[in-house]
């Protein structure tokens, strides 16, 4: 396909998603199936297109003047990928399966210059209006650089399985990928891709197969790194999901003591066994939960570590997912605060004197993190919030520029795109008096 072509279904695929309020993956595996011509490279492309238009939704709609897939496509290629008008002017040429021709006024507010600071805050970060006044309340003005921030593509992060390789083994095995430390987890490597270019089928690498490496956000491995697992300690991931973190803890307690994991849903549970057997991991123990209960009643009060990574909206995670920006609701954050409150509430039952409760939401929300700490510890006063500066000891000789980095607060702290470069990470450690 031409590029021309690639813009035209790009124009098209947003359009069904605008249209039937579905998923962008939907849309887009629909788009395949219905042209089967179309090689991998030309999927990619019109992914990346799509999504790079779907995160910035509102400054490009802003930018044209009207909020059309196709002025929300034309305006992401002037201000996202820099794209000049003459440029776009030509993958807008009329041919067969191109885009019409450029009107007059899609010309001129190409041709505009930037930037516009007219724009509203929601509009210049890219995120809804009615998380304005929310975000308004973590980053005061820094809001529209964070959305921003959010608003770019993630890198793909790697995390190097020390129960099978070191980090240099693994960078070398993937040499040809061409990944780099990343600057805070120090068993995380990035591979950068460009806004072309099709995401390496890492899930093929001998390295992946072999358990040498794991698809994790920076972000991620280092939350879990702050929840300081160590060898032979007792551990319950509550929401281990597909267990991301739990490969993260098992490799940090060097498969020595025991992790129960579990999660209400026994469904999202089901990939972590293969992913437990390929890293080599033997120190877990899954919890599938029986019907109506959660199968922990034989560790109260036993556990030195209880990781909660909560569900919630997701907000922090904007830069990989970004059609859920545009999905979420008032309704979905007031289930998640509930959520949230009851999954605290069931890990203070499981912690022993003296052990601690690992909160983490990858959400931007106040509500969803240092209120809902707080909540939690007006309901158990046997419980105290450790300053971040303690928390982020684990990190060696980086702790301090990550303290610098992050936004701390009493509670916990906040890990962002613009101020980490990872995805959005909260993570409170709150200890039970001993
Ligand atoms: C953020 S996801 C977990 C991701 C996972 N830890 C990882 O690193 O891949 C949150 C999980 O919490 C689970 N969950 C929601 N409510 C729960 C509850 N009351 N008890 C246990 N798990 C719960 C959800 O099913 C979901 O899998």
């Amino acid at each position: 396909m031409t590029p021309a072509a690639r813009l035209s279904a790009a124009i098209e695929v947003l359009a069904d998603i605008e249209a039937r309020r579905r998923p962008a993956t939907d849309a887009l595996k629909d788009w395949g199936l219905a042209h089967r011509f179309a090689g991998s490279g030309d999927r990619a492309a019109i992914a990346g297109l799509v999504y790079d238009a779907l995160r910035r939704k509102l400054s490009a709609a802003h930018r044209m003047g009207e909020a059309t897939p196709r002025a929300v496509l034309l305006g992401m290629l002037r201000l996202d990928r820099g794209l000049d008008p003459a440029a776009i002017e030509k993958l807008c040429d009329g041919s067969r399966f191109a885009p019409d021709p450029l009107t007059p006024a899609e010309r001129a507010a190409l041709a505009r210059g930037e930037p516009d600071d007219a724009a509203p805050s929601h509009v210049a970060g890219d995120y809804p209006d009615w998380l304005d006044g929310a975000l308004a309340r973590v980053f005061g003005d820094d809001r529209v650089a964070e959305g921003r921030a959010l608003a770019h593509r993630a890198p793909i992060d790697l995390r190097v399985n020390t129960l099978a390789a070191g980090r240099d083994k693994a960078m070398a095995a993937l040499g040809h990928l061409a990944p780099k430390p990343t600057p805070w987890s120090p068993v995380g490597l990035r591979i950068t891709i460009g806004p072309e270019a099709k995401s390496p089928p890492v899930h093929a690498e001998p390295a992946f197969i072999k358990g040498q490496v794991e698809i994790q956000d920076e972000g991620s491995q280092v939350a879990a790194l702050l929840a300081a697992a160590k060898p032979g300690e007792q551990v319950i991931d509550l929401c281990a999901g597909g267990g991301g973190k739990t490969l993260a803890l098992a490799a940090a307690m060097a498969n020595k003591g025991q992790i129960y994991a579990t999660d209400l849903d026994k469904r999202r549970l089901a990939p972590i066994h293969a992913r437990l057997e390929r890293a080599g991991v033997r120190n877990v123990q899954v919890r599938t939960p029986p019907p109506g209960a959660d199968g922990l009643d034989d560790l109260v009060d036993r556990a030195d570590l209880v990781l909660v990574d909560a569900p919630c909206t997701g907000t922090g995670t904007w830069r990989r997912n970004p059609d859920a920006k545009w999905r979420v609701r008032p309704g979905s954050l007031a289930m998640r605060i509930a959520q949230q409150a009851t999954v605290l509430d069931r890990a203070a039952t499981l912690v022993r004197p003296g052990g601690r409760i690992v909160y983490v939401t990858c959400s931007l929300l106040a509500d969803e993190n240092a209120d809902q700490v707080a909540g939690f510890l007006k309901r158990h006063p046997g419980f105290a919030a450790v300053p971040p500066a303690e928390t982020a000891e684990v990190l060696g000789e980086q702790a301090s520029a990550f303290l610098d980095a992050v936004l701390a607060g009493p509670e916990g702290l906040l890990m962002t795109p613009r101020r980490t470069g990872t995805d959005a990470f909260y993570v409170a450690v709150i200890r039970r008096a001993g």
